[in-house]
């Protein structure tokens, strides 16, 4: 995550070019009203340009030199003057409007696809990577593609067209003027590459501190029970007040030197401008030229330059849109899951026979996490995953569920092989009850009902009741309307665990895996759950991580997983009476505890 929330305008796009064509193609749908924006800018541009040379004949026309003022055309001049700033600033508006309304479409259509397709992601794409890393990618990236596309575009056509504009009527006016007046013109250039050259390093620096703080800030936050616990919050504020410092410094340096280019710019083109007044001053005198042109010619050359000045901005802003674009697309562009065979089978009504035949796997191909691993589950039977943290046990479910797919054997499902079902259905017999059940921010009833959205209300207080989660909801002072705070944290460990139970009795689902929680819960609620969870698993084939000495008993099947290997399988009493790794487990973890104390049976690894 490091890094990743601060990265703004500091990252450089790898494929420009591509980038900004396949960039095209979003903006290619919003063509027609692009095409009228450009035909108001270009229209403004004109009325922009007409300004100047409006006001030199005011002035030619007010010139004692003419023969006397001419009333009758300067009130014409000033009701076109008026009418041409009146005409600029309705179309600036207009402008404005269509471009805002053309960036937020297209950014609005780059996020939905983005959204959707992380929904198509394999659950692989998300284990390697940081929560803030992909959350960057729809925040901070496409908000650098829409800034981009709302302020460079019309900056870009605006000022390539003004810049053609000033110059063609700086011609006109007159070529000897023209060229005093771009003698400052490599000049800014010069300055310009010189001075972004060495503040693009400073800001880079200051992008890379930036991400740096809000890992800080990030980390401390989520961790923030930790640190309190540790008494490590000094330490929290020294760290932070150093990266804090860093930050200071660098961003000072980086201001400081950008702000060098605004007064050295207006020095250049003030040297502009005398160089225009002293030649032009020249052939006035030598009546070559009228008062009234040399202040035309000012106000183009003025026009002129701003653009210009504006030039480097742009190509930031450019730079790091593009580069923003880069990273959403890399994310478009990343493997979804395996597409349904084209012959897939629903899943339907299954009896809930599960086999693993020869199974092997591991996240990368390098390192194998699974081996050989061959067992049935009957219909409707209960197996206890049980071994030493590490071993395998949530990576059989992973498999199960094809959350990853094996990489040699096979998983059967009431004899199909598990990949010619189709996915959805698939998922849809499994029901989930997590050592962290992942709660939605919504009422309660919204998250009993998150795998049948279509319950009604009685149904919902059925599966609750079923749950024996009925009696908590309803003490709540909205019962079941009660909002829950981003993953149900205003709620303990043990309702939460009662409202995943009451999720998946509502689903109905026909194989369900539980991973117990290892942290103990209060007597009263735990025999709650081992109630909810024995009437859940009736007539249901079930997997438990199994940390509890009772659900390891009652299991029908215990299967002793280490090192990605099935090292025993079978109920209490026979791996008792093999005197194996699991009667040694049992003897040093559970021998005095077996009238109600619970032990975590995932930590003998010395044994
Ligand atoms: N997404 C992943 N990518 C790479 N390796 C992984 C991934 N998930 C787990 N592993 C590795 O696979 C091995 C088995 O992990 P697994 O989670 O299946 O163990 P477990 O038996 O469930 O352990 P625990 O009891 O601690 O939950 C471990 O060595 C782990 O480091």
């Amino acid at each position: 995550m490091r890094g990743m929330m601060g990265r703004g305008p500091g990252g450089k796009p790898k494929n420009f070019g591509g980038t900004l064509r396949r960039l095209w193609g979003y903006i290619g749908g919003e063509r027609k009203l692009l095409s009228l924006v450009l035909l108001f800018i270009v229209i403004d541009a004109g009325v922009t340009l007409l300004g100047p040379y409006l006001i030199g004949r005011s002035i030619d026309a007010m010139s004692p030199l003419g023969g006397g003022v001419d009333f009758s055309l300067l009130q014409i001049l000033i009701i076109v003057l008026a009418a041409a700033y009146v005409t600029d600033a309705v179309l600036t508006f207009l402008q404005g409007w269509m471009v805002a309304g053309i960036s937020q479409r297209i950014v609005a259509s780059l996020r939905r696809t983005l959204f959707g397709k992380l929904q198509k992601l394999p659950v692989a794409y998300f284990d390697a990577r940081s929560h803030g890393e992909v959350m960057s990618r729809l925040t901070n990236d496409i908000d650098n593609v829409s800034s981009t596309i709302s302020q460079s575009t019309v900056q870009l056509m605006s000022g390539g067209i003004t810049i053609l504009g000033s110059l063609v009527m700086m011609i006109i006016l007159s070529p000897i003027l023209t060229l005093a007046s771009l003698i400052t013109v490599p000049i800014v250039f010069l300055l310009t590459r010189t001075i972004t050259r060495r503040t693009k390093v400073l800001f880079k620096e200051q992008q890379n501190q930036l991400g740096m703080l809000n890992g800080h800030i990030e980390e401390s936050i989520s961790g923030m029970e930790v640190v309190k616990a540790f008494n490590h919050e000094d330490k929290a504020i020294s760290d932070f007040e150093k990266v804090n410092q860093e930050l200071f410094e660098v961003g000072l340096k980086a201001q400081i030197r950008s702000g060098f280019m605004m007064p050295m710019m207006n020095v250049i083109n003030n040297i502009g401008f005398a160089a225009v007044a002293i030649v032009g001053g020249l052939l006035a005198v030598k009546s070559l030229i009228t008062i009234g042109v040399i202040a035309s010619f000012i106000s183009y050359s003025r026009q002129f330059g701003r653009p210009l000045n504006d030039l480097a901005n742009i190509y930031n802003l450019l730079q790091s849109g593009v580069a923003g674009a880069e990273r959403v697309f890399e994310v478009l562009d990343e493997k979804e899951e395996t597409a349904d065979a084209a012959d897939a089978k629903k899943l339907d009504q299954i009896a809930g026979e599960v086999e693993f035949n020869q199974v092997s796997f591991g996240y990368r191909p390098e390192i194998p996490i699974l081996k050989n691993i061959t067992f049935t589950a009957k219909p409707g039977s209960s197996t206890a995953l049980v071994g030493p943290t590490g071993a395998g046990k949530t990576t059989i479910v992973n498999l199960l569920t094809r959350f990853y797919d094996v990489t040699g054997g096979s998983v059967r499902i009431d004899g199909t092989d598990i990949r010619e079902y189709t996915r959805d259905s698939l998922r849809r017999s499994f029901g989930f009850v997590l050592q962290d059940t992942y709660l939605f921010s919504g009422t309660i009833k919204e998250n009993i009902k998150y795998g049948k959205p279509e319950a009604t209300d009685a149904e919902v207080r059925e599966a609750a009741a079923m749950a024996n989660a009925d009696v908590f909801i309803r003490r709540l002072p909205e019962g079941y309307d009660t909002v829950l705070s981003e993953n149900g944290g205003n709620l303990s460990q043990g309702q939460r665990q009662l409202l995943a139970i009451a999720r998946v009795l509502l689903a109905r689902p026909s194989i369900l895996i539980l991973d117990e929680a290892t942290s103990s819960i209060d007597t009263r609620t735990e025999l709650h759950i081992q109630d909810a969870l024995l009437h859940m698993m009736q007539g249901r084939t079930t997997f438990i991580i199994a940390h509890r000495l009772n659900t390891i008993r009652d299991a029908d099947t215990i299967m002793v997983i280490d090192h990605g290997e099935i090292i025993e399988q079978g109920s209490h009493e026979e791996l008792m009476r093999q005197q194996g790794f699991y009667a040694r487990m049992f003897d040093s973890q559970f021998k005095n505890l077996e009238h109600g104390a619970e032990v975590d049976a995932s930590k003998p690894q010395e044994i």
